[in-house]
């Protein structure tokens, strides 16, 4: 007979061994990835201790600990920070009676929850399948050593035909995932060719990035305070300033994601932040500590993604939350990156304009003309010129002309000044 209540059907033990000062902050991160996968904590355990044991990775101490926990609150799984290998993970729910996952199930579990798309449900099922095909490779070298212990009934040629089935459903994934992709980038890439600006939102899980994306977009884009709100891109075109950008909204970065996830779910971030401003938000009201440790987990990762720092503008987000001296405290953080950086609250609109004067200043490759056109020629190079440029004045002339001063990606700006002076434009125009 089962004591535990109706609420707790969700309820789960997390269990980790700590080896240093990041291990307990990933752990405390482990709770809000959790109750994000909407789990409920009714226990906790934490083991310092260096080395993993090979058969259980916490220590075989704890085991009996982590039993009577299991007896007492009745938990439907445990979920443990360290990434366990096939035989601990089977070790473990043979020895304590349960579901064992690790985090990297969890974030898989989480991000299965949340996906939307046709393109992250692809993503988080090849993500599984890697994993599995690791997996499937331990099996089979275990059972090469003659280690199996029922640990898989089918034995080594089950194991050999699954492993078949995983490659080649992975590789049809991978096909169909590509697929989506190019028709993907080649509408992005589209807008980009016909010379907008692109500028891209970056940072930690819950930073405030869709938050900001929405106070510069007006768009309503889901944000709810748990881990992994986002999990695919989103772009939106804007004025900023005049200059016409391709804002786009993206997936969180977390400490430690497994190579499987990352590879899934950041091939698509390589493609859209190859922007010419990437806005790495961080969340100032995290203690100093958290701002240090996500700033360089998110730094870390626009480096692997092949960014050019130098493009890289921090916004430090949240600051309607973080006060005098403490404020100052953390602005330090972001000076000490070396990089340009700007306050703001997304959601108070503070520090909204000093941020999209930034953003311009750092639009590169700009260049300002003055051309004239009259006003019968083409309609469509007015309306051009209003689409892909800044005006910055517009004075009227003599015989119907008028007097633009533009400004804008230089090869547009050089093709349109082409165009004006052109008068085979006028006469195609007048034609249409
Ligand atoms: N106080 C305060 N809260 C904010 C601000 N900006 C965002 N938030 C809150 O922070 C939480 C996370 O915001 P999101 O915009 O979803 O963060 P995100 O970076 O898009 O998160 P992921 O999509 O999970 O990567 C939400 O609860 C927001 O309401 C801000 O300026 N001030
Ligand atoms: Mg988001």
């Amino acid at each position: 007979m089962s004591d535990r209540k109706a609420s707790d059907k969700n309820s789960v033990v997390i269990a980790g061994r700590i080896n240093s000062p990041g291990d307990l902050a990933l752990f405390r991160e482990l709770r809000e990835l959790a109750n994000a996968a909407g789990y409920i904590i009714v226990g906790e355990i934490i083991q310092k201790r260096k080395r993993e044991d090979p058969k259980y990775n916490i220590g075989r101490g704890k085991i009996s600990e982590l039993k009577k926990l299991v007896e007492d609150k009745k938990p439907l799984k445990i979920i443990f920070l360290n990434n366990l290998k096939p035989s601990q993970a089977y070790n473990l729910a043979k020895e304590l009676g349960i579901e064992v996952i690790d985090r990297y199930e969890l974030i898989l579990e989480i991000f299965a929850k949340r996906a939307g798309s046709k393109e992250s449900l692809l993503q988080i099922e090849l993500a599984k399948l890697k994993r599995e095909l690791s997996f499937a490779k331990e099996y089979i070298n275990l059972s090469k050593r003659g280690e199996l212990h029922g640990f898989l009934g089918g034995g080594k040629y089950a194991v050999d035909s699954y492993y078949t089935y995983i490659s080649s459903r992975i590789t049809k994934i991978e096909e169909e995932l590509d697929k989506i992709r190019k028709i993907k980038n080649m509408r992005y890439n589209k807008r980009v060719e016909v010379g907008l600006y692109t500028v891209s939102l970056a940072g930690y899980t819950g930073a405030g990035k869709t938050t900001l994306f929405n106070t510069l977009t007006n768009e309503k884009g889901y944000v709810d305070g748990k881990p992994f709100a986002t999990l695919s891109t989103l772009s939106r075109k804007v004025k900023l300033q005049g200059y016409p950008v391709i804002i786009t909204d993206t997936i969180g970065f977390i400490d430690s994601l497994p190579e499987s996830l990352l590879d899934a779910f950041y091939t698509t971030l390589r493609e859209t932040i190859i922007s010419d401003v990437i806005l790495l938000v961080v969340d100032l009201t995290d203690p100093i500590p958290e701002i240090r440790r996500k700033l360089s987990t998110s730094i870390d990762t626009l480096l692997s993604l092949g960014i050019n720092i130098s493009k890289v503008l921090v916004v430090g987000n949240k600051i309607d939350k973080a006060t005098g001296e403490e404020l100052r405290e953390k602005e330090k953080l972001l000076q000490n990156t070396g990089l340009e950086y700007v306050l703001v609250s997304a959601t108070k609109r503070i520090g909204i304009h000093s941020l999209v004067e930034k953003v311009v200043e750092m639009l590169p490759d700009k260049l300002r003309e003055k051309i004239i056109i009259s006003e019968d020629q083409s309609r469509d190079l007015l309306e051009e010129i209003l689409e892909k440029c800044k005006v910055i004045s517009f004075t009227g002339l003599a015989d119907r002309r008028l007097l633009l001063e533009i400004e804008g990606r230089r090869p547009i700006i050089s093709k349109i000044k082409a165009r004006s002076n052109n008068p085979q434009d006028a006469l195609s125009a007048r034609a249409l």
